[in-house]
């Protein structure tokens, strides 16, 4: 039997109403049964005629998450038991209540750990994203000192400019002159790939080009993604044994680490021999010029505990968490304001008044310059809340313990946030929750709207909030700001568009484009 097979081929319990549901989902047809009735997936379906057209070719990437969603709102809850066939001893409590979920991650959160979720994630070792107690911790100190410096968002925006100059624009131009399709996810995951590496390590992969190389490491780190989130679809003991077999998925994981790894260690042999040979003095409160390792490397010398395992970690789990979330919020609202003619009308706008008229450039932002974006701001927070690159955070309960929903949690229960699902609430959106629509985020006097973290769940939140919030939505603005002012972005008709299985929300075929430059 396929992972696939294993998948789509569960049954579900569901808590409340005391009944086992089974389910299958075939990708052949594209259909759920639940309980007997046929239900098709169609993400558009609660909104006006032409978008449930546009949106048909969606309705794949919502797959999985769709159907935890409709599960849980068919049964009228926000909380619930999902089990598998007895042979795979799965047992999920699903949640997207946020009152749940504000307890879980604020109020009681020393009861609630990543605990065995960590062998699945086990290729980011000790790095931030997966580590607890004492050892979190410290990275999240660490980390959260580094992040608030002026050096670091200096050194980041310049890095971040001049890979647009040099390197998104002129990849557009390329292909848009030629008239060719392109595939928008792989363009920005190869251009965050580019920029991450080059702050994290202050060297560039060169991945994004007009020739859309195979680079070796690139690849390798996409891989390691791709195939961890099998490992929670499946029994523990099926994937430790192919583990140590060395076969399919498992046998593609070690390799994609293994290479990876390689990779990561060389860059910090290389820059513990550079910091030496150069007897480099950095001021990280001014230094412009200093990538993050260096930073690390020199801010902590003498620190046994800052060794090469720990730098590996550490620059695996930032990698982790800035490449793949940032494509997925790029690719995402590309997508939905080229489906929704309105918004990018509105955007363009805005651009003209704020940026074009105020005699700056557009694909040249600086950080400042994208504060006044506000509808900009506002179509960002909309794609992030229908579709969050991180759709579920995982959880295991140390004590019995009693949610606020009064759903009971036993020791060493697996817990699954479903944040996709909180972004759909009728409850907390209205029922207008499945549009996209950026003017719910702006108030009356033309500003954001601040919505609780609990809420808006999409960074999480709590003490392990993404520490690169305020800096995502930088990255985010300055980009949209210089591809959608440059281009009209038009999607092909009929591309199949479902999601991979990442921990990520990736679209398994990316999302292809034609794009035509504005005049
Ligand atoms: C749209 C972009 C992003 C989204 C949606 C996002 C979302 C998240 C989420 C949901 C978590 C919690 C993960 C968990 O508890 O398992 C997280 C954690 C984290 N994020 Fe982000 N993230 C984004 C971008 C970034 C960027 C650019 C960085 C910087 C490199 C970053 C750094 C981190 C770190 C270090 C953590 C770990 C925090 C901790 O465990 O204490 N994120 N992020």
């Amino acid at each position: 039997m396929t992972t696939h097979q294993i998948m789509v081929v569960l049954s579900i319990k569901l808590r409340n109403s005391g009944t086992s549901i089974p389910f299958s989902v075939s990708r052949k047809t594209r259909k759920m049964e639940l309980a007997g009735q046929e239900d098709e997936f169609e993400y558009g379906e609660v909104q006006n005629a032409v978008q449930v057209k546009k949106f048909r070719n969606f309705h794949f990437l919502l797959e999985i998450h769709d159907f935890v969603h409709r599960a849980l709102r068919a049964q009228a809850t926000t909380t619930a038991n999902f089990r598998g066939p007895w042979f795979t001893s799965l047992n999920y409590l699903f949640t997207c209540n946020p009152i749940n979920i504000q307890y879980i991650l604020t109020k009681n959160f020393s009861n609630y750990e990543k605990g065995e979720f960590r062998q699945n994630f086990q290729v980011l070792g000790d790095g931030i994203l997966a580590a607890e107690s004492e050892t979190w911790k410290y990275s999240r100190t660490l980390l959260h000192s580094l992040f608030k410096k002026k050096s670091f968002e200096l050194f980041s925006h310049k890095i971040l400019q001049n890979k647009i100059l040099t390197c998104l624009l002129p990849v557009l131009d390329y292909v848009q002159t030629r008239g060719m399709e392109v595939d928008l996810q792989d363009v920005f995951q190869r251009f965050t790939f580019d920029y991450s590496c080059s702050f994290i390590f202050g060297y560039d992969p060169q991945s994004l080009s007009i020739h859309f190389p195979e680079v070796a490491c690139a690849k390798a780190f996409t891989d390691t993604g791709e195939t961890i989130m099998y490992r929670h679809a499946v029994p523990k003991s099926f994937w430790k044994l192919r583990e140590r077999l060395q076969i399919g998925a498992e046998k593609k994981l070690a390799t994609a680490s293994k290479f990876f790894d390689e990779f990561l260690y060389e860059r910090i042999k290389l820059k513990r021999e550079e910091l030496s040979k150069f007897n480099k003095n950095i001021n990280i409160e001014t230094d412009a010029q200093t990538d993050l390792l260096a930073t690390l490397i020199k801010e902590e010398e003498g620190n046994e505990q800052v060794d090469d395992k720990f730098l590996r970690d550490t620059t695996f789990s930032l990698l982790a968490a800035g490449r793949e979330t940032i494509t997925v919020a790029l690719t995402c609202l590309c997508w939905l304001v080229a489906t929704h003619p309105s918004v990018e009308a509105k955007i363009l706008q805005e651009i003209k008044e704020q940026i074009v008229e105020k005699g700056l450039n557009p694909s040249t932002l600086g950080v400042k310059d994208v504060k006044n974006l506000v509808y900009i701001h506002g179509a960002i927070c909309e794609a992030l809340r229908l579709f969050p690159p991180v759709p579920l955070n995982f959880k295991q309960a140390i004590k019995a313990d009693i949610l606020p929903s009064g759903d009971e949690v036993k020791p060493n229960t697996m817990l699954l946030l479903s944040f996709y699902s909180v972004g759909r609430l009728e409850e907390v959106w209205g029922e207008d929750c499945l549009e996209f629509k950026p003017e719910r985020w702006i108030s009356d006097t033309g500003c954001i709207l601040n919505v609780p973290s609990y809420e808006f769940t999409c960074f999480s939140t709590g003490p392990r909030t993404c520490l690169g919030k305020n800096m995502s939505f930088i990255i985010l603005k300055i980009m949209a700001t210089a591809v959608m002012w440059n281009y009209h972005i038009q999607v092909v008709e009929g591309h199949p568009v479902y999601p991979a299985i990442a921990p990520v929300l990736l679209m398994k075929h990316g999302l292809k484009v034609k794009i035509t430059k504005r005049g």
